[in-house]
């Protein structure tokens, strides 16, 4: 038996062109272009490509892209001056502080800065706690991408065991609170979790976001289960070449997806809902900011 594979970049794609048809018709009716802007600070290469794709797949919806590369020497004044900046600029609807920040900046300080009605990562307190008390945040795009893949495979979750592996503000926390909003039974497992195959077994619903390669076995799997893999972990591949690397998942993969009813491949499964829910957020701030309705594309 094999699970279905869960095609993230597919179901992206066509996010990304539902929400490109919003955006034409934003500015056709109401003469209005929803704007992003990314704070990258530093010059860690991953983190560059990984910038470049956001602003490339925001100029292919019609957004405008603010790019903003500051040197890794910014003070954190320089950062919050920025951020006010962008606060106050009517053209910008989306801001993006790309993490992590370097070590002399306190990073809490500069996303508590962000105005929360342009806080399209949902890390601001006042999205976190809307989210968390029903709704009405801008919810964190790795978790809201994830929420669609699963409800791309089974439409009602309620009652399920859902186990989230990781505890991060990022994801495990955000991706307990919409599971729990779907009336899933929750679980939050992390590294001090007592018996955690044994908690994974348990899972209809199992969310790995840990950043251990391949760290959930195939046996830690209930037959049937859904399994999303958010981890992105680039390890070593010499069978590619000599200084090669691949990119795998937290979930040991071929054990897992002999076993799951439906699992996201690494790359190709929630990374690139990641992307495509900025835009979906950046088109929620840009629509919600000045009065606009706003309904899921
Ligand atoms: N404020 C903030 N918000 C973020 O959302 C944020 C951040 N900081 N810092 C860095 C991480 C990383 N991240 C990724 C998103 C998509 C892919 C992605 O699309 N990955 C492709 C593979 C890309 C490749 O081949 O390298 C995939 O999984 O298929 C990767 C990484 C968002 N991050």
């Amino acid at each position: 038996m094999t699970g279905t594979i869960i095609d993230g970049k597919a179901f992206a794609e066509g996010l990304r062109q539902r929400i490109a048809g919003r955006v034409a018709e934003l500015g056709r009716v109401h003469g209005v272009q929803p704007g992003l802007a990314v704070v990258l600070v530093g010059e860690d290469p991953a983190s560059q490509v990984y910038v470049r794709n956001k602003a490339k797949q925001t100029v292919e919806a019609g957004m405008r892209s603010f790019e903003h590369r500051l040197p890794a020497t910014t003070s954190e004044a320089e950062l919050l001056a920025l951020v006010a900046r962008l606060n106050a600029d009517e053209a910008v609807d989306g801001i993006l502080v790309q993490l992590p920040l370097p070590p002399h900046v306190n990073a809490q300080k500069v996303l508590e800065a962000i105005d929360p009605a342009k806080d399209v990562d949902g890390f601001h307190p006042v999205n976190v706690g809307r989210v968390a008390t029903g709704g009405g945040g801008l919810v964190p795009c790795t978790p809201l991408g994830s929420l669609m893949l699963i409800k791309s495979v089974r439409r009602d979750l309620a009652g399920l065991d859902a186990v989230v592996v990781g505890r991060s503000n990022i994801v495990g926390k955000p991706m307990a609170q919409l599971l729990l909003a779907e009336s899933c039974t929750v679980t939050v497992a992390h590294s001090r979790t007592r018996d955690l195959p044994g908690v994974c077994r348990r899972a209809d619903v199992l969310v790995a976001a840990v950043g251990r390669p391949q760290m959930i076995k195939g046996d830690w799997v209930k037959p049937g289960a859904i399994v999303i893999d958010v981890g992105i972990n680039r390890v070593p591949a010499p069978e590619l070449g000599e200084g090669k690397n691949r990119l795998v998942g937290d979930v040991a993969y071929a054990e897992a997806s002999a076993v799951a009813g439906a699992i996201t491949p690494v790359p190709g499964g929630v990374g690139p809902m990641t992307i495509a829910c900025l835009l979906h957020n950046t088109l929620e701030s840009c629509c919600r900011r000045r009065g606009l309705p706003f309904a899921a594309p």
